[in-house]
């Protein structure tokens, strides 16, 4: 049984963030496990005071000394995380019997937290994530229902209720063997929830949503990861709590270091962010941390995740490193050409639209002002990169219900692919090989002979083979030859 130990009591009151690393370490480093309700407290409590109006105001005037915090006194967790058994177990059957739970109790503890919400909120508001939000406000975000659901279950003694987490959304698994699954919260705007439900076996299965049943499933430890994951910096829209963002760094980097973050790409990618700002003595730099996450996602996802690619990405773009940033946004993409795009896809659509419609067209205008001889559109791996990216959101569209593609997407992709001048694109060889059959076989099991790209090497190019690739790039691809052959076109 987790709890609050007389030794976690022992560390209070907590007065930095030092004290904070001490609390989440004895949590972590004990043989029980860590208690979510406890740490999720301590984290809302931290993040509240020091994110709130009135901080925001007392930051602008004075900055508080470095690395203190507003002072933690053991009874205002205590009165918290009471309430928080208090409602769970004045609610729901406390599990005497050391049994796995049933989906009527994961539904019984969804439905508590869910009926206690406040009626109508700004649900994509910041702070919302964690149990003093809910203790304190009845407002939790749609992670923040998820977390609280497996939080009340280890509460009640249920320990083999586990967060699932994709890239976009959150369930639970549960049950003698932890295959069970259950819906315990709602997903993006006007979907009726789907509470109680196992996750989808039909159609929505295919979708990037649920990342084709390569969830994370999170041990304890690895909840701890998600709820330090869930902590947020910001103070406005323009400025992040510099002592929350330091406390973030810390806590991720005392999982990563005791190895919780292993099977967590996500987390080891906001790690990489964080780094990247304020890259801390003696650790691993962030490129490595976004190549590790990839690692992950390849090792234990089955690299069914797009995020490991847009992490290293946008590091490569904010660095100028733009030949980089085609790679690994043409690896994102061939994740996401082997999904159906569906209506609750949104979030990756719109990650998609901003690289192709944005940064792209970014990089090919400061890039086409020089004239140097290593710029990226003299580079054939750069074109073949870009080509490759365009033709995995094609692909994406491919057999799904909901286009993706529009005439807004068509004017930056003629404008970037005509950039690049007929000899260099001559030394893009697009060899149309069968890939293995299972790699690519997209939809519903049967085969579909996949006449597409297997490696792009700088030979010459030949017409006859672009017409592998999706009809909207050979079309795309020979406007733009027709264009770049005939100026007046
Ligand atoms: C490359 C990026 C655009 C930069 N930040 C990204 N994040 C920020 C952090 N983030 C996350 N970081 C850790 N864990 C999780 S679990 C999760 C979720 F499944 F969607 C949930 F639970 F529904 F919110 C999201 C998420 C979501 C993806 S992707």
């Amino acid at each position: 049984m987790a709890g609050f130990r007389d030794s976690d009591k022992a560390l209070f009151p907590i007065k930095n963030i030092t004290g904070v690393l001490q609390l989440f370490r004895h949590q972590l480093e004990n043989a029980r496990e860590p208690d979510l309700a406890l740490l999720s407290i301590v984290a809302g409590i931290i993040e509240s005071k020091l994110t709130s109006r009135s901080a925001a105001a007392l930051q602008l005037c004075e900055p508080i000394e470095p690395n203190s915090l507003p002072v933690l006194e053991i009874h205002d967790v205590q009165v918290l995380y009471e309430k928080f058994h208090g409602i769970m177990k004045s609610n729901v059957e406390p599990n005497k019997s050391n049994s796995p739970a049933t989906r009527d109790l994961v539904k019984r503890v969804s439905d508590v937290i869910w009926n206690s919400l406040t009626r109508s909120y700004y649900k994509d508001k910041a702070h919302l994530q964690s149990l003093y939000s809910y203790l304190t406000g009845s407002k939790l975000d749609c992670f923040g229902v998820a977390f609280a659901v497996v939080a009340g279950c280890q509460a009640l003694g249920y320990n083999d209720v586990h967060l699932a987490l994709s890239e976009d959304h959150a369930w639970v698994v549960f049950g003698e063997h932890g295959t069970e699954t259950a819906e315990v919260t709602w997903h993006g705007k006007g979907n009726e929830d789907k509470r109680g439900q196992e996750i989808g076996k039909g159609v929505s299965s295919r979708s990037w949503l649920y990342v084709n049943n390569k969830p994370v499933v999170c041990t304890r430890n690895m909840e701890v990861a998600a709820l330090v994951s869930a902590i947020n910096p910001s103070l406005n829209a323009t400025h992040d709590a510099y002592e929350v963002s330091l406390l973030q760094q810390e806590l991720l980097w005392l999982l990563y270091d005791l190895g919780h973050l292993k099977k967590y790409p996500m987390a080891i990618g906001n790690l990489g962010d964080l780094e990247e700002i304020s890259p801390k003595e003696g650790k691993v730099p962030c490129k490595t941390l976004f190549e590790e996450a990839i690692t992950s996602a390849r090792t234990y996802y089955n690299n069914q995740h797009v995020y490991p690619y847009t992490y290293q990405g946008g590091y490569f773009y904010r660095n100028k490193m733009y030949k980089e940033a085609f790679e690994s946004w043409a690896n994102a993409s061939d994740v996401i050409r082997l999904y159906n795009y569906s209506r609750d896809d949104e979030e990756i659509y719109k990650e998609f639209l901003e690289i192709a419609n944005e940064l792209i067209p970014h990089i090919m205008k400061v890039e086409s002002s020089g004239f140097s001889a290593s710029s990226i559109l003299k580079k054939p791996e750069c074109f073949a990169n870009l080509l490759r990216f365009y033709d995995g959101i094609c692909q994406w569209e491919e057999g799904s219900a909901t286009p993706v593609l529009h005439i807004g997407w068509a004017k930056p992709l003629v404008n970037t692919i005509s950039k690049f001048d007929s000899d260099v694109r001559a030394q893009v060889n697009i060899i149309c090989d069968k890939l293995e059959e299972e790699k690519l076989s997209k939809k519903n099991g049967t085969y579909f002979n996949n006449n597409n790209y297997a490696s792009l090497n700088q030979t010459n190019l030949k017409e006859k083979d672009l017409t592998n690739f999706h009809p909207s790039i050979e079309a795309l691809t020979a406007a733009c030859s027709e264009k770049i052959l005939n100026p007046e076109y």
